[in-house]
């Protein structure tokens, strides 16, 4: 079972703001979650995606792509996890959660990362500070410490770090930086198409970007 956290549209990815025209910010935030969310359940080892959210055009947009919406208890990033997988998903099965800013996730990359879990486990983002994942076995709680510096915090906590040459997991996108680097990596569908609309990238030239 995975889980995926997602703010409301409009006070996500703050620090992302500038990378395109205002009123266009949410699109972005929704594009990359809508490529994290197919990418995940497209991954062989994924049965179930529980996104916890309580923004109706997320909830909308990823029950169009097959995952399942839990409402957010409203307490933060660690709350909204520990809740989708401790309570909704259950102790009883492995769950994985990751971040939804992961536009250039390939499932392949996800499978081999979830098939290395073993025990209490994390994936370092690219530059090695923060999460993009955690994973636990059954009946072990989440435990999350998502949030700055979270990747000594999960190191600390006893979870083990993984590390795979998993690019398009590792690359999430906090910046506008960030956001060429997934380019550069190839991004999903959504988040390519909505940046060639904007005139902000070539990198979509194929029909598949209509999709
Ligand atoms: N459900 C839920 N998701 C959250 C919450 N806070 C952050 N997230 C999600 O957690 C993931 C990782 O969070 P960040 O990378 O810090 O994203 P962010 O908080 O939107 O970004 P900044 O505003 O730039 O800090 C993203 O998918 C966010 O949408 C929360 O309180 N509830
Ligand atoms: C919440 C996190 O994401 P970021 O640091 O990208 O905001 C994290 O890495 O724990």
């Amino acid at each position: 079972m995975t889980v995926i956290p997602v703010k409301e549209l409009s006070a996500a990815k703050s620090r992302l703001r500038g990378a395109v025209p205002g009123q266009r910010h949410p699109e972005l935030v929704l594009a990359m979650v809508r490529d994290t969310a197919t990418a995940v359940l497209s991954a062989t080892t994924v049965a179930e995606l529980i996104v916890v959210t309580d923004d109706p055009v997320v909830a909308e947009a990823v029950r169009e792509v097959g995952a399942k919406v839990a409402p957010d208890p409203g307490a933060g990033l660690n709350a909204a996890l520990r809740f989708g997988a401790d309570e909704v998903a259950g102790l009883s099965t492995h769950r994985a959660v990751l971040t939804g800013d992961l536009p250039a996730l390939r499932p392949a990359d996800l499978d081999a990362a979830l098939r290395a879990a073993t025990g209490r486990a994390f994936v370092p983002d690219a530059a090695g500070t923060g999460t993009v994942l955690l994973a636990v076995p059954p009946r072990v709680p989440l435990d999350p410490r998502f949030g700055p510096g979270s990747a000594a915090a999960h190191r600390a906590s006893g979870a083990s770090p993984l590390t795979g040459d998993w690019l398009g997991l590792r690359q999430d996108v906090d910046t506008a930086a960030d956001l060429e680097t997934v380019l550069g990596l190839g991004a999903g569908v959504r988040t390519r198409s909505l940046l060639r609309d904007l005139g902000l990238s070539q990198a979509c030239t194929s029909a598949a970007c209509a999709g």
